[in-house]
């Protein structure tokens, strides 16, 4: 089964959304220049509707180690997504999972892997555009991947949404999907309907507890 992040949440109501529909990771984006961005203090106002089965992603690029500290220390998250070429000692450091981002447009975009062996409980790849960080709605050449051997589990993410997911899944074969503007009707307002199609086009489930576990 192909695990589901929904990434770039800011609203209780997507929050709620999202549990039901059953996507497996949220993330939270901490970066400041996001439109997606979200202060600590928000994130503590969702974290109560999250459950303890479903993981909470801290986004960070370019943090410096306070912020990381800061980011431990609030016992919010479960994992940090590393969106920015943050060095392998810095990202160790954490002690929490690691999600390593690589921005990637070509095969040689994925040597810095091995920068980070091991110190990634996963990788997680993204389009290389535009120099920004992330968010760009836009997938990459998934062929670039081919045979490349990450030695971790690997989320495939850029630009994905219920049009291309089927597809992606097929190429790629990755352990987990992570899905954020194409799910959205403005940054960091995510569209149920495509939240549902996404899950639907993937397999999964239609709401947690409909039908299921209950009387
Ligand atoms: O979404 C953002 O604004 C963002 C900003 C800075 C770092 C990461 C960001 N998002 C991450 O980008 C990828 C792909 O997003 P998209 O599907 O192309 O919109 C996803 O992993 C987000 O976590």
């Amino acid at each position: 089964m192909t695990r589901v992040k929904l990434c770039g949440l800011t609203r209780p109501e997507d929050v709620r959304a999202a549990v039901e529909l059953g996507f497996d990771a949220l993330g939270f984006i901490l970066v400041p220049t996001s439109p997606r961005r979200v202060t600590f203090e928000a994130v503590a106002a969702l974290r109560p509707l999250v459950p303890p089965f479903v993981a909470v992603v801290a986004v960070v690029a370019g943090a410096a180690e306070e912020e990381l500290d800061r980011l431990v220390a609030s016992r919010l998250f479960d994992a940090v997504q590393f969106h920015g070429g943050e060095t392998p000692d810095l990202v160790a450091s954490v002690p929490l999972r690691r999600i390593v981002a690589l921005s990637v447009a070509e095969r040689g975009d994925l040597d810095r892997a091995r920068d980070y062996g091991g110190v990634a409980d996963a990788f997680l790849l993204d389009t290389k555009w535009g120099g920004k960080r992330g968010g760009t709605g836009r997938s990459f050449d998934w062929n670039v991947l081919r045979g490349f051997d990450f030695g971790r589990p690997i989320v495939l993410a850029g630009g994905l949404g219920p049009e291309n997911l089927k597809r992606a899944v097929e190429a790629v074969g990755p352990d987990a999907v992570d899905l954020n503007s194409r799910l959205e009707s403005a940054p960091g307002v995510k569209d149920r309907r495509l939240m549902e199609e996404a899950m639907r086009v993937l397999g999964r489930p239609g709401p947690v507890g409909e039908g299921r576990g209950r009387g």
